[in-house]
């Protein structure tokens, strides 16, 4: 906000539709209260316990509300609070200013919770929390303007992010056009679903290393990192890591491929994959395969 936006503030929040479901927005709107408000939030936002931005329009910059991020009773939680002139209701504004605010909020490090807690009667605010990605999480006993009344609560939590988990794989096809995969072993994640040979990429390696590492390892035979050649990848959201998972081709190894850690192998072709049990991140590589050998 800067001192310029006071007119603004002044002929948009003067409408007790505005005010009647905020906390602070007073009615009748008297004059030199929006300059006191500008000057409140940036003493506010320089004190480090609150910051309130202008809403506008992209199109042309038009000062439509205000919405505002301020540190909540409890640690690590922020409550976000928002108005609109009347003008722009209904638009979808709102939605993405608080879809905004709430990136805004997560890009520090401390915040664990946005939360905001709205009248019970304001229906439209509340479709606009839920659309923004807020839950309900309860009701609240608290005052508005003077009033006791029971609000709504909503929340929305940091987002968890998923650390990307590097696996390289291999397609070994022999002279007949089969391809191998390997069953995982009892006591592994996922185990009884087969799979292509490979594993996780160790710090410091590169896929084709690991590659060769892993298939003398897992199955006891020789290759060079020049005989594999990338095929496709696959990229798949499982629970606690994002897979990411380049599918290389192997038409030349030494030596017979062996199960070096008690797990089965299966020589398949192609257009067999699907009688195999597979993770869920292997389901497209099998369809790119059949078509491809
Ligand atoms: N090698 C291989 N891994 C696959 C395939 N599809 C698929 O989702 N994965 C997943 C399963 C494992 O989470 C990860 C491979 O890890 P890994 O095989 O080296 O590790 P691991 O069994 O010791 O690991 P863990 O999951 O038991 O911790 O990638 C596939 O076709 N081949």
């Amino acid at each position: 906000m800067t001192p310029a936006d006071a007119p603004a503030i002044t002929a948009l929040a003067a409408s007790w539709e505005v005010a009647r479901y905020t906390q602070r927005i007073p009615h009748p709107y008297p004059a030199g209260a929006a300059e006191a408000f500008i000057a409140q939030a940036a003493a506010d936002r320089a004190a480090g316990h609150a910051e309130v931005f202008a809403v506008t329009r992209r199109d042309d910059g038009t000062f439509i509300g205000n919405i505002g991020l301020e540190q909540g009773d409890r640690e690590g939680e922020l409550e976000v609070g928002y108005w609109l002139g009347m003008p722009y209701w209904g638009q979808g504004f709102a939605t993405e200013a608080v879809k905004g605010a709430i990136r805004h909020a997560f890009s520090f490090e401390v915040p664990r919770i946005v939360f905001a807690e709205v009248h019970p009667d304001n229906v439209a605010s509340c479709r606009v929390l839920e659309r923004a990605g807020m839950v309900e999480t309860g009701r609240v006993q608290t005052r508005l303007r003077g009033t006791p009344v029971e609000t709504v609560r909503y929340e929305i939590a940091r987002p968890v992010a998923l650390p990307t988990l590097l696996v390289a794989a291999v397609a070994l096809v022999d002279a007949d056009g089969r391809v191998l995969i390997a069953e995982r072993p009892p006591g592994k994640s996922m185990a009884g679903l087969w799979e292509f040979p490979g594993g996780k990429v160790q710090p410091g390696e590169t896929p084709e290393a690991a590659l060769v590492r892993e298939l003398g390892e897992e199955l006891g035979i020789d290759t060079a990192e020049r005989c594999l050649a990338p095929l496709t990848f696959a990229s798949h959201r499982y629970e606690s890591f994002h897979l990411l998972m380049p599918l290389f081709i192997c038409r030349n190894w030494r030596g017979t491929p062996t199960p070096q850690e008690g797990q089965r192998l299966a020589w398949v072709r192609a257009n067999r994959l699907r009688d195999y049990p597979m993770p869920p991140a292997d389901e497209p590589l099998v369809a790119m395969l059949r078509d491809l050998l």
